[in-house]
């Protein structure tokens, strides 16, 4: 009984606090009046301050003033406005029915300030319903109508609630807000356990369903939610990507179908030119070399131009038969990276010259420019150095090419597993208008991929798990992440794509993977390239042509330059043959280089065989005598018409 007047009290104080002061005041008033001399400058003293603080609080309150001082000012007027008419008839009238008269007064000038209080605390109602709304973060249905929330509360020994609001979500989730009778604290039922844990079960909610209780704040409201398991994830990945099934040339125009949207099923694109570069980065061995693969073989079937940066050389290396140009696969050099922005900065200027000329912003298609693709995988090799200066150029030129290229068809893709600042600059981050973020483990390193507070706004590839590979969170220039499940891209399917590519272009060369150790052991250097203005050849300011044997299959077309070690080592194995452990002890190539592909071209092509295995290795062998390569040509003036490059 005693815990309930207290909590009356408590709950109602506002409401109380008025007429027990002013009745209180006014007693003593009263009392003394009754009892000593009734003087007549207490009341009168009391009186006009009460009239001025009533007056004030009366105009505020029609005025709607909700100034912090407008409470109390209310109070004390609607106190001292009472105690005013209670003195003066008491003064006039000393006797029992003037004090009644006086104590209606005085709850009389209260009545301003319950006024107020009811209007406070209907706005407080309001608050309180929409955050509950905002909480929801989707647009709810309101609901006036019983249900069985307060039954429930009930049956936990609860009884008197009432059910004042019930919102329904569009996920099926719903809120009721229930009022509870005097003596009951919210608080107390939000804060134990146990009694939710027996509102749920009294409740009856389904399997999956997760109860929320909280207490609504200073008010009596007890605000419980019931929220549906979440909707199990339908979207299916095809296990194989698209491209696959239609290998053919492609037109470099065309947006890259890269992933699945996990929200909405939808295909994901990148866009090669119509965008900014592209950034794809996360942690080691989740995804990375499998997007950039897509997005390579994409490229290699749109006939672009390749150029591979690839410090670790195992990823790109794959691609690099298909490059049009030797001197397109820069391995771990940054010296060499620079070299090769310069040249294509100094592309990206006779392109832009075009287009000023045209009168133009941008390349179209049927400009008869061929796409040239720098794609860099790792990138902190090239930018994670200790030569500041080349650092600093590097990503000077490498934020040119990434503004500029794209509108004259130069796209880049950038990958690196450091998603750090100093791997990936914000000149560099801000220029890419396409991020990709595979998992990683802080905030921080999201941020740095997508850009400052995506991680705060849900793109959270920190919390993608550690088996969940080609995951990742999207962002286009301009849009919101989305959490998207890359396709499946494993070596097997990258050869598909590569022997379509080489049927479509079968006169590239392919570029030279340079091999560790490799350099060191070329029988025959490239001599330099001769000075800017000479003639080359035999010219007369070109000097003496150095001429090399031109290495050919047995059907007369060149040898690769990055595939002749092999054929020379199989030739030179004779009929003992060759096995890919022995190219390795040889320096041919390492554990991780693929010579497999081209051995598989050289078998279909007749030019190998297989001749069964040792060390449980297959041995590859030449077939044939005649399929020993064109002697070396002797030295003369004559330049052979075979050699191209007059070296
Ligand atoms: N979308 C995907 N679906 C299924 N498996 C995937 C997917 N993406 C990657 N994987 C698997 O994850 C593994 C690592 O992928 P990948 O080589 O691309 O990682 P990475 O980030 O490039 O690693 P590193 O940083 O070491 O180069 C591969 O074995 C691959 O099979």
């Amino acid at each position: 009984m005693l815990r309930i007047a207290c909590t009356v009290v408590q709950r109602r104080a506002p409401y109380f606090a008025p007429p027990v002061v002013a009745g209180t005041w006014g007693s003593w008033i009263y009392a003394s009046a009754w009892i000593g001399d009734p003087g007549l400058e207490w009341p009168i003293a009391y009186g006009t301050a009460g009239a001025v603080l009533g007056a004030a609080t009366v105009g505020a309150t029609v005025l709607g003033i909700r100034h912090p001082i407008a409470l109390p000012a209310l109070y004390g007027g609607a106190v001292a406005s009472g105690t005013l008419l209670w003195s003066a008839w008491q003064t006039a009238f000393p006797s029992a029915p003037g004090a009644a008269v006086g104590l209606v007064g005085a709850i009389a000038a209260g009545v301003p300030y319950w006024l107020w209080l009811a209007k406070h605390r209907l706005n407080r109602a309001k608050i309180d319903s929409k955050t509950v709304k905002q909480a929801a973060a989707v647009p709810v249905e309101v609901v006036l109508a019983p249900d069985d929330v307060a039954g429930a509360l009930a049956a936990t020994g609860t009884p008197g609630a009432t059910l004042e609001q019930m919102l329904r979500h569009p996920d099926g989730a719903w809120t009721a807000i229930l009022s509870l009778p005097v003596g009951v604290s919210p608080r107390d039922i939000a804060g134990s356990a146990q009694r939710v844990a027996r509102l749920q079960a009294a409740l009856r909610l389904a399997p999956g369903w997760t109860l929320e209780v909280g207490d609504g704040g200073a008010s009596h409201h007890l605000i419980v939610t019931a929220r549906p398991p979440a909707p199990q994830n339908t979207v299916t990945i095809p296990s194989r990507h698209p491209i696959l099934d239609e290998l053919e040339e492609w037109d470099p125009w065309q947006p890259v179908l890269v992933a699945i949207d996990l929200d909405t099923g939808e295909g994901v694109h990148l866009h090669l030119l119509a965008r900014a570069g592209i950034l794809i980065a996360g942690l080691q061995r989740m995804g990375k070399s499998v997007l950039l693969s897509v997005v390579v073989a994409h490229l290699a079937l749109a006939g672009a131009r390749l150029i591979l940066a690839d410090a670790k050389l195992v990823e790109l290396s794959l691609w690099a038969p298909l490059c049009q140009h030797e001197d397109d696969f820069i391995g771990r050099d940054p010296a060499a990276f620079l070299a090769k922005l310069l040249e294509l900065q100094r592309e990206i200027d006779v392109r832009y010259a075009r287009l000023v000329r045209e009168g133009r912003t941008k390349a179209e298609p049927g400009d008869g420019w061929t796409t040239i693709a720098l794609i860099v995988d790792e990138l902190a090799a090239f930018i994670d150095i200790p030569d500041r200066k080349l650092r600093g150029q590097i990503v000077s030129v490498l934020r040119d090419i990434l503004s500029r290229g794209p509108a004259c068809l130069v796209p880049v893709v950038l990958a690196t597993q450091k998603p750090e600042d100093k791997v990936v600059p914000s000149q560099i981050r801000d220029v890419c208008g396409q991020k990709v973020a595979l998992a990683t483990t802080t905030p921080e390193m999201t941020d740095t991929i997508l850009g400052r507070g995506w991680a705060a706004k849900g793109a959270a590839a920190h919390l993608i798990g550690e088996s969940e590979k080609g995951k990742a969170y999207l962002l286009e220039d301009g849009s919101r992440p989305r959490k998207v499940q890359t396709f499946p891209f494993e070596p097997p399917e990258r050869h598909e794509v590569i022997t379509v590519v080489r049927e479509l272009w079968p006169d590239r060369p392919g570029a030279r993977v340079p091999l560790p150790g490799a350099e060191d052991q070329d029988p025959d250097p490239v001599p330099p390239t001769p000075p800017p203005g000479g003639g080359g050849g035999g010219g007369p300011r070109g000097g003496r042509p150095h001429l090399r044997p031109v290495l050919t299959y047995p059907d007369g077309s060149r040898i690769e330059e990055n595939r002749k070690p092999l054929w020379e080592a199989l030739q030179q194995a004779g009929p003992e043959g060759l096995t890919k452990p022995e190219a390795v002890k040889r320096g041919i190539c390492n554990h991780h280089t693929t010579i497999n592909p081209w051995l598989a071209q050289w078998v279909r092509a007749g030019w190998v065989e297989e001749s069964g295995k040792r060390d449980r290795a297959v041995v590859y062998v030449l077939t044939a005598a005649q399929h020993t390569p064109t002697p070396e040509a002797s030295a003369t003036s004559e330049e052979s018409t075979a050699c191209r490059t007059s070296l």
